[in-house]
């Protein structure tokens, strides 16, 4: 009986609820911020769809090792100490913006703001529109353009490069922002949620070799935010009035106006497709605000 007793008495010691003070709560609290403000940093960052392929190696690593694969247990766990030095050495200008906004950073409003302005919202078929028209605008008269149209890799780095502008994108005040000798032509233009947010950015200049030697900085320029994010860039050329498209490192050089139009319209099903769910309301508010 006593045997029983202190059988079930051992379970129950297991089972009872530990005392928890103000001090731990207070300490999963912080705990819960802090890996909340990682994980909204890393969605910024091109470092996301990483921290993606981590995840990937990470279970399948733990798939190995309940499997009892030796050989790829083994790899994977060599190869990842290596992976971490070679993160921080990819990820260095991202770590170093990192720290440097944790020092500029008003932390108690960061924390507990709702953060509205960084909700992406998705691209309007009235934005890609006017995109569109501006683009073959410039085209027709040759007047060099560099619009940038930002995705789910935050852009804001680059963006403070430039003037800010803050206004709802129209053909017009694209066209009228590229008119040569304004003091607002030179440099980049970055689109987000429908708006243009900063004109005169400077962007990160390719080093490929692949793109062609008749092509310059504007286009390098073009093709070079498209390696360090997810944008989708639209380069209007000075001396051809050709449309050229750069994304993910490539570039899409003079395309057709029919081309151009299915390029840009990637924007549009990304919308309509994969974040259906998530973006349904702050569409229907855009499209309202569009509207208006
Ligand atoms: N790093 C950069 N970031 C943003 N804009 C840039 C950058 N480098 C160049 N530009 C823009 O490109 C213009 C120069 O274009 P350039 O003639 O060298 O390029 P290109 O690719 O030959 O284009 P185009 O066919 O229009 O002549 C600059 O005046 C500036 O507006």
């Amino acid at each position: 009986m006593n045997n029983i007793v202190n059988t079930v008495g051992k379970y129950l010691y297991w089972l009872s609820i530990p005392r928890i003070g103000f001090t731990d709560v207070l300490d999963i609290l912080i705990v819960s911020i802090l890996f909340y403000q990682i994980v909204k940093w890393i969605k910024t960052t091109r470092a996301w769809v990483l921290l993606k392929g981590i995840i990937l190696l990470l279970c399948i690593a733990l798939a190995a090792y309940l499997l009892q694969l030796h050989t790829i247990t083994f790899i994977l766990a060599n190869t990842m100490s290596v992976g971490i030095t070679a993160v921080l050495i990819v990820f260095q200008p991202e770590l170093r913006s990192a720290l440097e906004q944790l020092g500029r950073k008003n932390w108690i409003a960061n924390i507990f703001s709702t953060d509205t302005d960084q909700v992406k919202e998705g691209y309007t078929a009235r934005t890609l529109q006017e995109i569109y028209r501006a683009a073959i605008e410039m085209g027709k008269v040759k007047t060099g353009a560099l619009i940038v149209i930002e995705r789910e890799v935050m852009l804001g780095e680059y963006e403070r490069t430039g003037i800010p502008i803050d206004g709802k994108v129209s053909s017009q005040l694209l066209i009228n922002i590229f008119e040569h000798n304004t003091p607002l032509h030179d440099g980049a233009v970055i689109i987000r949620n429908n708006r243009i947010v900063s004109a005169t950015c400077y962007l990160p200049l390719s080093d490929s070799v692949e793109i062609g030697k008749e092509l310059g900085t504007r286009h390098r320029a073009a093709v070079g935010i498209s390696e360090v994010s997810d944008s989708i860039t639209v380069i209007v050329s000075e001396e051809t009035g050709d449309i050229s498209i750069a994304v993910n490192g490539k570039i899409k050089h003079a395309l057709a106006p029919q081309e151009f139009r299915d390029e840009l319209s990637v924007l549009r099903e990304e919308n309509t497709s994969s974040k259906k769910f998530k973006l349904w309301k702050g569409l229907n508010r855009n499209e309202r605000k569009n509207r208006e």
